[in-house]
């Protein structure tokens, strides 16, 4: 039983809520008030009048109750805002009650979802705890479980393409459902790629000593798997229009037309679209394979999933011993590391580090290959970095001497910090080293400086940093 919190804003008497909440329990919705859920989905009922609604699911979503159906006592005025804010939903109340069932079903729907989301088959494979890694893998669970579309996987290199494309496959849930067949675009000789796609008949060109069937062939029944489509010549792309869209083709050199059953996964690091409008990819065909389009993000936008994708593969590497510990230094340099193959490329690092790993103890930094190292400059300050010193040339031809200077590049450090925490004071004096005293001191020093002199109340950065 699907288990969702409950929240009225405005008028709704004692009476209207008990009806709501047993309603939703005859139709197998458990619920709780919002106050006693720590995260999940729910539903807010309002007025309709409501002002703060938007501001109210804006912040619920963005403390992990990410699915809000809004429910309006009478046809809200807000509804796209609503949807902007973050609901997942807005629907107008129906006095009898009849959109309960509606409701409960799409609970029931996103708690089967939920319970795939934090199933071994995925924190097993698919390792992430970011929200967007999350919310990425909740819609390809919905869309490969609960419909035969059609899905299109984008996103860069090493982003784990591939991996989300089996896993589509995994979660189809037709009956009696056969392999997963893949084909990479970028493998296919050109001259044979009609045999390799359709198959060909016995003596349909040299070579052909006997017949042969062709991917679409070996996967009926089960998933076909486009990997690098975006690499396609054209002239193949005008092929498969017809097989994707109805699902029949004739074998190369054969007369009769073959019937296939498949679901199609396809996947590019490129964009599709840009490539439709540069005329390097048929727009007829983009629209046939992509029933559903998920985009991976790139590791760079998911930095919380570093660190548990650095265990994953560190557990990987020797799955016979127990998997060493990350010594915290490890763990900032991983951090802080560019990846620009994404996930493969953090896979890449782990092994590498492990090779250079001996005995139980935790990896140090000691462990980290020489050419991965960060780059160290000549003097103490190695953060110094060219457009630092580029600023301080500009100051200098600016007439600006170097009280002017370290007083500037103080306020600069602080705005930077308190931007960087948010504007919490108390995490940005840690993160600048002085106490929070100090810190309120200092800003209230330099806000009546400014008063003093007339400028605004924000404190400048470097005005000499170009
Ligand atoms: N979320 C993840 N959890 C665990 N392993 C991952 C994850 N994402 C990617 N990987 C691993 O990273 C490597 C690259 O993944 P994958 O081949 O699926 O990427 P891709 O986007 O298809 O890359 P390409 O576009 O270069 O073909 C694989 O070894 C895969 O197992």
């Amino acid at each position: 039983m699907a288990t969702v919190w409950l929240h009225f804003r405005g008028e709704f008497d004692r009476r209207q809520q008990e009806q709501i909440v047993t309603g939703f329990a005859a139709a197998g919705v458990a619920t709780v008030p919002f106050k006693d859920a720590a995260d999940g989905a729910g539903i807010v009922f309002f007025d309709g009048q409501c002002r703060d609604i938007c501001d109210f699911i804006r912040a619920t979503s963005h403390r992990g109750r990410e699915r809000v159906i809004a429910i309006s006592a009478v046809q809200p005025q807000n509804s796209w805002q609503l949807l902007k804010a973050g609901a997942s939903d807005v629907l107008t109340w129906d006095d009898q009650g009849n959109n309960i069932e509606e409701v409960a079903d799409r609970f029931a729907r996103w708690q089967e979802v939920d319970d795939l989301l934090e199933s071994s088959l995925i924190t097993d494979n698919l390792v992430g705890k970011s929200h967007i890694w999350k919310n990425t893998l909740r819609q390809v669970i919905e869309v490969a479980r609960f419909t035969d579309a059609s899905v299109l996987v984008t996103g860069e290199s090493g982003t784990g393409k591939e991996l989300v494309a089996r896993l589509v496959h995994t979660l189809d849930s037709r009956e009696r459902k056969r392999d997963l067949i893949v084909v990479d675009a970028t493998t296919i000789v050109e001259g044979l790629c009609g045999s390799e796609f359709f198959g060909h008949e016995r003596g349909a060109f040299t070579g052909a000593s006997s017949a042969r069937d062709g991917a679409f062939a070996l996967a009926d029944g089960g998933t076909l798997f486009l990997d690098e489509i975006g690499e396609l010549p054209l002239e193949l792309q005008a092929q498969l229009l017809r097989v994707v869209q109805e699902r029949c083709y004739k074998r190369v050199g054969g007369n009769s037309w073959q019937k296939t059953r498949f679901r199609l996964v396809c996947a590019t690091n490129r964009n599709l679209l840009e490539e439709v409008k540069k005329g390097r990819f048929r727009h007829d065909l983009y629209y046939r394979i992509a029933g559903w389009e998920c985009r991976l993000p790139p590791l760079r936008e998911r930095i919380e999933d570093i660190i548990p994708l650095a265990r994953h593969f560190i557990a990987l590497f020797d799955r016979n011993v127990k998997p060493p510990q990350l010594d915290r230094g490890v763990e900032e340099y991983l951090v802080g590391r560019q990846y620009p193959g994404n996930v493969r490329d953090l896979k890449l690092l782990i092994n590498r580090i492990m090779y250079r790993h001996v005995g139980k103890g935790a990896i140090t930094i000691g462990h980290i290959p020489e050419d991965e190292r960060p780059p160290l400059g000549t003097g103490t300050s190695d953060w110094c970095d060219e457009s630092f010193e580029r600023a301080i040339h500009n100051a200098f031809l600016f007439g600006v001497g170097l009280k002017e200077i370290g007083r500037v590049a103080e306020d600069t450090a602080v705005n930077i910090a308190v931007t960087t925490e948010e504007g919490n004071l108390q995490r940005a004096a840690k993160r600048l080293g002085v106490t929070d005293r100090a810190l309120q001191l200092r800003r209230a020093a330099r806000h009546n400086e400014l008063l003093q002199v007339g400028q605004d109340r924000t404190l400048p950065t470097m005005p000499f940093c170009q």
